[in-house]
C-alpha cells in the first residue's frame, strides 16, 4: 500500500505527560476501513498517545502524520452542553463541524444511537449510559474519516455496546477508520496493538522541542 493510501501513520512516536516522558518507539498505519485497539495496563499511556493523534499536545519525538481536519476525537468526557437538550447538542456539533447534510446527519445520529425518545431532554438530565451514547453519536455529525476513541464503551450496557460496534462497523465500512483504547471485546475486526513493552524510561528520552512544558488539559 502506498504512503497516501493512509489516513494515519505514526511514526517512533513518543509521548509525555504531565512533564515526564511516558510511551516511545510507537509506530503503526491506519488505512481507510481499518480499526486499531491500542492495549496495555492501566497507565501505560494510551490517553496521552491519543491526544497526541487529536492533535492535543505535541510528540516528544517522532511524527504523526495525519491530514488536516481528519480526526473527530472522543475523550473520557462527553463534550456536551449540559443545558442544551440532545438534539440542540447535535446540531450544535454539526454546526461546528459544517457538514452539509448537517439535519439528515443530526437525525441519523439519533436514530444509530437509538436517541429519538430522549431528543428533548436537556443533555445533563440524562443518565451516564444516555450521555456516553450522546457523545458518541457526535462522532456521526463530524462527517470526519478517523475516530479516535478513548475507552468510548464506559457507562454503557450491552445494548448500547452493540449499538456502538454497530456504528463503528458502518463508519468503516464507509471507508472511516477508528483507532480506539477500549479494555473490551467489541466484535470487531480489529488489530490489536499491545503498548505494554514500549514504556519510556527517564533515561531514554528527555523533554525535546516537541513539549511545550506545561498545561496539558483542554476542554472538550
Ligand atoms: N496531568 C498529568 N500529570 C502527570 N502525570 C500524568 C498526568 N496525566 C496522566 N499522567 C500519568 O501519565 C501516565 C499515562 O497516563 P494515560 O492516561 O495516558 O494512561 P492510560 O494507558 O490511558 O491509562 P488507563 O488505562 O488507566 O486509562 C500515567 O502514569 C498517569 O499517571
Amino acid at each position: 500500500m502506498n504512503e497516501m493510501s493512509f489516513l494515519l501513520q505514526v511514526r517512533d512516536l513518543a509521548v509525555a505527560r504531565g512533564g515526564f516522558p511516558v510511551l516511545s518507539g510507537l509506530s503503526f498505519a491506519v488505512a481507510p476501513g481499518q480499526a486499531l485497539v491500542l492495549r496495555g495496563p492501566n497507565g501505560s499511556g494510551k490517553t496521552t498517545v491519543l491526544r497526541c493523534l487529536a492533535g492535543l499536545q505535541a510528540p516528544l519525538a517522532g511524527e504523526v502524520l495525519c491530514a488536516p481536519d481528519a480526526v473527530a476525537y472522543a475523550a473520557h468526557a462527553d463534550g456536551l452542553k449540559a443545558t442544551l437538550t440532545a438534539l440542540e447538542n447535535l446540531r450544535f456539533w454539526a454546526g461546528i463541524y459544517g457538514i452539509d447534510d448537517g439535519e439528515a446527519a443530526v437525525a441519523r445520529a439519533l436514530g444509530a444511537f437509538e436517541l429519538d425518545g430522549l431528543q428533548s431532554r436537556l443533555a445533563g438530565n440524562l443518565s451516564a449510559g444516555q450521555k456516553r451514547r450522546l457523545g458518541l453519536a457526535r462522532l456521526l455529525v463530524t462527517g470526519r474519516p478517523l475516530w479516535v476513541l478513548d475507552e468510548p464503551t464506559v457507562s454503557l450496557d450491552a445494548a448500547s455496546v452493540a449499538l456502538f460496534a454497530t456504528a463503528v462497523r458502518a463508519h468503516l465500512a464507509r471507508g472511516g477508520a477508528a483507532v480506539m483504547a477500549t479494555h473490551i471485546d467489541l466484535g470487531l475486526d480489529a488489530e490489536v496493538l499491545d503498548v505494554s513493552d514500549l514504556r519510556a524510561t527517564a533515561a531514554g528520552l528527555t523533554l525535546g522541542s516537541g513539549f511545550d512544558g506545561g498545561f496539558d488539559e483542554a476542554f472538550l
